[in-house]
């Protein structure tokens, strides 16, 4: 409940407001139950112009209770916003501030899971539940009031069946909560399964087996649809009990009230209002307690880590005047075997260099290294005199561009994805968009789809050289980048990188011209045996 209440700290005027307008529509609705007396008094006096006044005022508690209800659900839904779009930005802004290898801890659709359901946990069963418990609750209370008004007995029968019949489910709350674990199991199986399938569709299509892959969906539909109607089953069958022991509350309910007017503690009108009240009561008291219980699991959502925090040094500027230094430095993805093993090198500022070896002998993971992508090395790594342990991550970002292989596209225009939103010189963009001849298949402002799918490897790798140039940093990593463009055009932008005399070069690459090799300050070979080895 705290946890909930603490998430109105970023709107609570307006929350003030919605709670002063649900006591109010609280009030309006009783009323509309309350009038119900005097209009069945006024009715069985045959007074025509009483029934009309009764019923007048009827519709105008409705009229009032509707118009509260449509303004109050507007102003929740503005509160829901705001606080729900401040919660993303706080998740995102935690994001942000992890390095990449913390990020890559969990996949990203875990992150995207707590912008999307999380949320939608935290709107549903905090948010939206708030509100629906304060008007369940002000209601309550003007019910039981109204019943204590006509006589106390009612006001005290109503509480006690209200909390028996709320205590029925909880004899079959483990059973329920079996039950909704295994349904929620069989969704969430359904859904991995449906995912792994359609993700392969085009190898079940070019295979010409659609009808396996039709097989599968319709044995795994099947299967969830069983569970469904399993749970429906059991689950309806204890709503059963729970509505036949609500109804029968409700005949105690009537009978008493009919016993109180006979014996003339209030009018015969009185008995359909509080049969209407004593309704109202069971119901909203079973709907507060599901209210609490159901906030509770906004707690368990907040008590998970949803808001990273950094684990590093405050960012700070470093320099690179001087050299990225590596001395000894060793690196496993597991303990069984290292990939870096003892390796020394000194790239100087302005230098350009190639690594070269066969495939796997650790050339993407020395870059990653180097560029921060990778943390949990032995050794050291430093540019000038600060080691990449030791600084913050961003700081390392600011200072090192990596072009990886395969460049994220996003789907957004060509010009959006060189400047990553980020304001940039409109000039600048079509100078560097002519340098990688872009503009021969693209514009600038052409929209990209499916992450760059209507690209060639090539052009695509183009487009991440672009981002990489509008973003000049003084350190350009390149993995295989000009791999995928023809030989004219891939020794065009080499050319172009190395003759830039401040820009320190580190590329990977499988064809070395002997033109780029001329123009090397170093070059870096890993090999199978010593995949240190360098060769100068
Ligand atoms: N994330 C990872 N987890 C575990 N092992 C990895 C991971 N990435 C790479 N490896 C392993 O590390 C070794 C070196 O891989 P790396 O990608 O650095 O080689 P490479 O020289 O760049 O290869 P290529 O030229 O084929 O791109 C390989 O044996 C590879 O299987």
């Amino acid at each position: 409940m705290y946890e909930t209440l603490k998430l109105f700290k970023y709107e609570k005027k307006l929350t003030l407001l919605t709670i002063v307008l649900s006591i109010a529509m609280a009030l309006s609705s009783v009323g509309s139950s309350v009038t119900l007396a005097p209009l069945t008094d006024r009715l069985i006096a045959r007074d025509l112009s009483g029934v009309t006044y009764w019923l007048l005022l009827t519709i105008a508690f409705w009229g009032v209770t509707l118009a509260l209800n449509y303004a109050n659900s507007i102003l929740q839904e503005q509160i829901i916003r705001k606080i729900t779009n401040q919660l993303r930005v706080q998740i995102t802004d935690g994001l942000n501030d992890m390095s990449l290898t913390d990020y890559r801890q969990s996949d990203h659709s875990e992150y995207v899971s707590w912008l999307t359901n999380d949320l939608d946990l935290i709107k549903a069963n905090g948010l939206q539940n708030f509100f629906e418990l304060i008007s369940n609750f002000s209601t309550l209370i003007f019910s039981i009031g109204a019943l204590f008004f006509y006589h106390y007995s009612l006001a005290v029968i109503a509480i006690i069946l209200g909390v028996l019949t709320m205590l029925i489910p909880n004899f079959f709350g483990t059973f329920m909560e079996r039950e909704t674990n295994r349904l929620s199991a069989a969704n969430s199986k359904f859904l991995t399964k449906i995912e792994d399938l359609f993700g392969g569709f085009s190898v079940f299509l070019t295979h010409n087996i659609g009808h396996i892959l039709t097989a599968n969906v319709n044995e795994e539909s099947d299967q969830q649809g069983a569970t469904n109607v399993k749970y429906v089953r059991n689950t309806g069958f204890i709503e059963l009990i729970i509505g036949l022991i609500s109804v029968l509350a409700q005949m105690v309910m009537l009978g008493l009230t009919c016993y109180l007017a006979i014996k003339g503690y209030f009018s015969v009108g009185v008995i359909s209002s509080s049969g209407q009240l004593s309704g109202i009561v069971f119901s909203r008291l079973t709907s507060v307690i599901h209210g609490i219980f159901r906030m509770k699991t906004v707690n368990a959502i907040t008590k998970k880590d949803i808001k990273p925090q950094s684990q590093h040094s405050t960012p700070s500027k470093i320099d690179f005047e001087r050299a990225l230094t590596l001395e000894h430095l060793n690196f496993g993805y597991t303990d069984a075997k290292d990939v870096i093993k003892d390796f020394s090198y000194q790239f100087v500022k302005g230098g350009k260099y190639a690594i070269v070896g066969k495939s796997g002998t650790g050339k993407s993971t020395l870059i990653k290294l180097l560029s921060g992508r990778l943390e949990n090395y032995r050794g050291t790594i430093k540019i000038d005199d600060a080691e990449l342990k030791s600084v913050n991550p961003h700081d390392i970002y600011d200072v090192i561009e990596l072009v990886e292989q395969k460049p994220y596209i996003f789907n957004e225009s060509v010009g959006e994805n060189i400047s990553l939103g980020v304001k940039k010189s409109p000039t600048m963009l079509e100078k560097i968009a002519e340098f990688l001849h872009l503009n021969e298949f693209t514009s600038l402002k052409a929209m990209m789809s499916e992450h760059g799918s209507n690209l060639s490897g090539g052009q695509r790798q183009r487009l991440a050289l672009a981002r990489a140039m509008a973003f000049s940093k003084p350190i350009l990593i390149i993995d295989e980048v000009t791999a995928g463009i023809d030989a004219e055009g891939s020794q065009q932008i080499e050319d172009a990188l190395l003759a830039d005399e401040n820009l320190t070069v580190i590329m990977i690459t499988h064809t070395l011209s002997d033109k780029t090799r001329q123009q090397l300050t170093g070059l870096v070979e890993l090999g199978d045996e010593q995949r240190a080895a360098t060769l100068i």
